[in-house]
């Protein structure tokens, strides 16, 4: 299988002198393509710098991460900002869609943005792979959270990127929407051959995945694959993830 994401010995430290917090410490992982990979750990431990060093919106303070084989490193904004646009996906907790446009528009609107032209072929295929052919004119305040999700979703995909970044991506939804949604990441994996890595809290979310990365104080201390929820749930209680 073919590499599309790779981290070497990436740290990030917040902060200078006393103050400084070392948030990641050098982390390497390989992510291949078409793979699905959980980010799991303890409150603090270093999930959401993970994501953010590896989308290219965050720079880490020392180690190399490359997407596709480019070296994000060394990039300076404009760069990055155009490498995010074209080529990483994002779905977030709170679905980020603009309420003033259509359910059509919000998908378009990475293409527009990038000035490209819309694929029709693909834009239908992913508008019924997410379910929302027939609802394309509403705007997001007619649909529910699930819906709401799937736009993003949907979004995320208009540009074929090569990683989609979950960010907590079934955190505000209730349990039997949040599997809706988790089976349709799930089928983006499996039917398009897309890479999804989601930063979770929840093990049932984390048990979608083909791989879970456990982290803890900055370091990646163990991976799983296949995994069942319990064995997730066990894992974190061990790392002191559910302690009062
Ligand atoms: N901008 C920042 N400035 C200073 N310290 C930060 C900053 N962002 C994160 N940190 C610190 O870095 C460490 C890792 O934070 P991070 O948000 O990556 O953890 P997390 O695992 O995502 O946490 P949570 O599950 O609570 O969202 C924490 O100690 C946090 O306080």
């Amino acid at each position: 299988m073919t590499e599309v994401l790779r981290l070497d010995a990436v740290s990030k430290v917040y902060g200078k002198g006393q103050g400084a917090v070392a948030a990641l410490r050098e982390v390497s992982v390989t992510i291949p393509g078409g793979s699905f990979t959980a980010v799991m750990g303890p409150s603090g431990s270093g999930k959401s710098t993970f994501l953010h060093c590896a989308a290219g919106l965050d720079t880490p303070s020392s180690g190399s991460v490359r997407l596709g084989g480019t070296e994000l490193s060394g990039m300076d904004e404009t760069r990055l900002t155009e490498l995010r646009r074209q080529r990483i996906g994002f779905v977030f907790q709170a679905f980020n869609l603009v309420s003033s446009l259509t359910v059509l528009e919000n998908i378009t609107l990475p293409m527009r943005l990038a000035g490209a032209r819309v694929d029709r072929a693909w834009l239908e295929e992913i508008v019924g792979r997410v379910g929302l052919a027939g609802r394309t004119g509403r705007r997001p305040a007619q649909l529910s959270g699930g819906q709401q999700q799937r736009v993003a979703i949907a979004r995320a995909l208009v540009t074929r990127p090569q990683v989609v970044f979950g960010d907590e991506p079934t955190g505000a939804l209730d349990t039997m929407t949040a599997r809706d949604v988790l089976r349709l990441l799930r089928e983006v994996v499996d039917g398009l051959g897309q890479t999804v890595v989601m930063v979770t809290h929840d093990p049932v979310a984390a048990s979608y995945a083909d791989t879970v990365l456990f982290l803890a104080d900055g370091r990646i201390v163990d991976a799983m694959t296949a995994p069942s929820s319990e064995e997730v749930a066990e894992r974190m209680t061990r790392l002191g993830a559910y302690a009062a």
